[in-house]
Formats: C-alpha cells, sequence, structure tokens
C-alpha cells in the first residue's frame, strides 16, 4: 500500500502531466475546438497548472481518474498495449484510460476541468464566511456554520419563505461561501411550518422600466444564475424539509444529493395552474427519478405527494415523524459532517460530473420557455387571478 502510495504521489503524477507533450506542442493545440462543451484551451492548460499547485494528495483513485482523463482529453481513446500483469503501476494507469472507453476528447476535457476546479475549491480558505456558530447578516436568510456545517435557512415564515428576487440572489451568495467555506456539509432548510412556497409571486408584479419584457429577461437570468449554483454547488447538499414545498423549491430537490422530510411536508409543482412551465431541471431530473408518467403527474397536473409519496418515488430519501424530525435529522446530519471533508466533496463530483453539461443545456432550455411563458396570457391571467383571491379575502 505504502509502495503503491510513493509511486503515485501527487509530484509523480504531476510529472506526468508535465512531461506529456501534447499541450505543449502546437500542431495539436490548433486541433483543439477553442470551446468544445463550453470548455476552453485556456480553461484546460489552467487546470492543467492548477492541479501541480494542490497542497493535498487527493489519494490514488482520484489521481488515475486525473490521470485517465488527461490521456483521454489530449490522445483519445486508450489503444496502447496492456502492460503485463506484474507491472502494476502501468497496468492501473492503463486500466484506468481503458474505462474512459469512447468518451470524447472534448468531454474528457471537461470532466477534467471540473475534477481539477472541485480539488482546488476544496482547498481554499474559509474567508468571508460566518465563522463557526456566527449567524451572518442576510436579510431573508439565516445563515450559520457550527460543527462543520453551513446551514441556510429560508427565513420569511410569514410568507411561507415565497422567494424573492433578493432571496434567490442572497440564496446564490450563500451557497457561492459556504462552497468555500471551511464546512463539510451544507444544510437548506425552512423557518416556521412551511419549507418554502416556491417563486414570490409579487416578483411579476414589480415591472421594470424596460416594461414586462425587461423582467421576463431579468427574471430568466436570475434563475438560471440560480439552479446553476445549485449545479455545480461542490460539497453534499442536504435539504431537511421542515414543511411543505411548492414550485421551484421542490424541482431544485433533484439537484440536492440527500433530502430529509417530516412526515408533515407535501411536495407539489403548480406549472400548468400558473400557466408556466418547469424549472430546476426537473423535466430531466424528475422522468429519470420517478419514470415518465410520475413524473408527468407532478409537472403536468400538480399533483400534490406527501412525504411517503415522495420518498417511494425518489425525490425524498426519508421521512421522518414530525415529533421527532429535528433531532433525528440533525443526529445524522452532525455524524456525517465528520467523515473527511475532501472525500465527500470528491465522491459527489464523481457522481454528478457526468451529467454536469446536461443540467447547464436543460437549465438552459427550461429558462428559455419560462421567458416565453411569462410573456404568455395564461400565466399573466393566473397570477392575477391569485392576486384576486387574495384581495377577496
Ligand atoms: C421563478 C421560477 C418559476 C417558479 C415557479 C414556482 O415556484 S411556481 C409556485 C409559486 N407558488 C405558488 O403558487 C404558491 C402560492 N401560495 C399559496 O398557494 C398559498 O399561499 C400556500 C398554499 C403556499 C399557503 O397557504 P396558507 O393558506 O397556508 O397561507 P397563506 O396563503 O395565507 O400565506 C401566508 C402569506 O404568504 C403569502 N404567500 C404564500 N406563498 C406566496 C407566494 N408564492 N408568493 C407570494 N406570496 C405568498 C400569502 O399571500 C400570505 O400573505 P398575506 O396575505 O399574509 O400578506
Amino acid at each position: 500500500m505504502a509502495a503503491a502510495f510513493k509511486l503515485f504521489s501527487p509530484g509523480r503524477l504531476f510529472r506526468i502531466s508535465r512531461a506529456t507533450k501534447v499541450f505543449s506542442c502546437p500542431s495539436v493545440q490548433l486541433h483543439v475546438t477553442a470551446s468544445a462543451m463550453g470548455i476552453s484551451v485556456e480553461d484546460f492548460n489552467t487546470a492543467k497548472q492548477k492541479l501541480s499547485l494542490l497542497k493535498n494528495d487527493p489519494g490514488n483513485e482520484v489521481k488515475l481518474k486525473i490521470y485517465a482523463l488527461f490521456k483521454q482529453a489530449t490522445q483519445g481513446p486508450c489503444n496502447t498495449p496492456k502492460p503485463g500483469m506484474l507491472d502494476f503501476i502501468n497496468k492501473a494507469k492503463w486500466d484506468a484510460w481503458k474505462s474512459l472507453g469512447s468518451v470524447s476528447q472534448a468531454k474528457a476535457r471537461q470532466q477534467y476541468v471540473h475534477l481539477i476546479s472541485s480539488l482546488v475549491a476544496a482547498e481554499q480558505p474559509a474567508s468571508e464566511v460566518a465563522q463557526p456558530g456566527e449567524v451572518s447578516s442576510y436579510q431573508t436568510l439565516l445563515v450559520s456554520t457550527a460543527d462543520k456545517i453551513t446551514t441556510i435557512t429560508l427565513n420569511r415564515p410569514q410568507k411561507k419563505n415565497a422567494i424573492t428576487v433578493e432571496m434567490y440572489n442572497e440564496i446564490i451568495k450563500a451557497l457561492e461561501q459556504a462552497a468555500k467555506d471551511d464546512s463539510v456539509l451544507t444544510v437548506v432548510t425552512g423557518s416556521g411550518d412551511y419549507y418554502c412556497s416556491g417563486n414570490d409571486l409579487t416578483n411579476f408584479t414589480k415591472i421594470p422600466e424596460g416594461g414586462i419584457e425587461q423582467m421576463a429577461k431579468d427574471a430568466g437570468e436570475l434563475l438560471r444564475q440560480y439552479v446553476k449554483t445549485f449545479i455545480d454547488f461542490p460539497k453534499p447538499l442536504i435539504g431537511v424539509i421542515n414543511g411543505p414545498a411548492v414550485g421551484v423549491s421542490v424541482t431544485l430537490l433533484g439537484l440536492f444529493d440527500v433530502v430529509y422530510a417530516t412526515e408533515r411536508a407535501t411536495f407539489h409543482t403548480p406549472f400548468s395552474q400558473l400557466g408556466q412551465s418547469p424549472e430546476g431541471c426537473s423535466s430531466y431530473t424528475f422522468p429519470k427519478m420517478m419514470g415518465a408518467a410520475k413524473a408527468s403527474e407532478m409537472l403536468l397536473f400538480n399533483k400534490k405527494l406527501t412525504a411517503t409519496q415522495a420518498c417511494e418515488l425518489g425525490l425524498v430519501t426519508e421521512v421522518f415523524p414530525d415529533s421527532s424530525f429535528q433531532t433525528e435529522v440533525w443526529t445524522r446530519i452532525k455524524a456525517y459532517a465528520q467523515l473527511p471533508r475532501n472525500s465527500l466533496a470528491l465522491s459527489k463530483q464523481l457522481i454528478r460530473s457526468t451529467e454536469r453539461e446536461h443540467l447547464h443545456t436543460v437549465n438552459d432550455r427550461e429558462v428559455e420557455r419560462l421567458v416565453e411563458r411569462w410573456l404568455s396570457d395564461e400565466c399573466m391571467q393566473a397570477i392575477m387571478s391569485f392576486f384576486q383571491a387574495k384581495a377577496k379575502l
């Protein structure tokens, strides 16, 4: 074991990367598509440089993955002869490269850049973040870090934690800071009796100078950024669903790693009722998770799920009795937070990286459709009905 570790020491692996001449050869560089799948040659080269600056040894498994992705990105699928049984090191490297099969060079470059980025992010010093136990100053959230857990609590209980424009921006900021802080896990939960009632419908009543088209465009850009932050979040993200969840707060659960719910929670996405369409990548994650028929019942016909049903369909990991929910869930989360930080972040990265680019594409497509929907008569009528019903109360 010790011998293998030495042979796979970071220095050795980095030397392999640096010794590979492909990217120092201008004629080969020309063959690399400038921005294949959103990753430029510069991104790739920068990632390569960052690799040599890592302070912590990421472990043999990750180093083999890095090696394999580099070879695939620069030389394509492995076609070299298999090393002999006793040539352990070269055989392990060959196996890792071979295991990538026919993954394209562009895809390998993209996965290489994401993997290095997550390693670098995991080593970032905790700056601009709340110190353990400290509660930071947000208007719509409570954000605290304690016991190696950063907790983001949606904090507009009087409005059932409906998400205003300010709150979207604050959640993005809180997640960006949680990604960099010293915590091992990040938890999102709600204060009061609701987890979240989704998009705050008053967002649609604040029309900027550019008119309703500008409002739809701005809202689309904000939503794109918001969902993107969840797609790219590098650490394990846990939802502690303390009560009913509606709309965008439900769809995004497909991007969480683990979701614990009280038995009192319900889950529904009234998109068609509001003349809108699915977001949060749910048009992809829900059918994948629960099958097309069950996903359609939720996303097309607004079916409300109980916590138990949501658990059966894979949207929720586990349901707890309401009376012991907080105690049981937090005991478990605190125990998970004792696990090694880098190992958790890297394992998440491995689980998620294969579809990250696809999720970004889905996000873009959903936002494009929603921006159209927000300008439709169907949507405007539905929003007006909500406020008229309120006015009659
Ligand atoms: C951007 C991407 C696309 C997004 C998609 C989505 O999320 S689609 C999903 C979009 N979401 C929806 O369609 C849900 C709309 N909301 C509801 O259907 C119900 O409020 C409820 C079932 C959540 C709770 O019913 P309940 O009888 O238990 O409580 P209550 O009704 O008395 O509420 C207390 C106060 O909170 C207020 N408030 C609550 N939610 C919102 C909101 N989203 N907005 C604004 N305000 C909201 C409510 O007006 C009231 O204010 P008041 O009068 O005290 O000044």
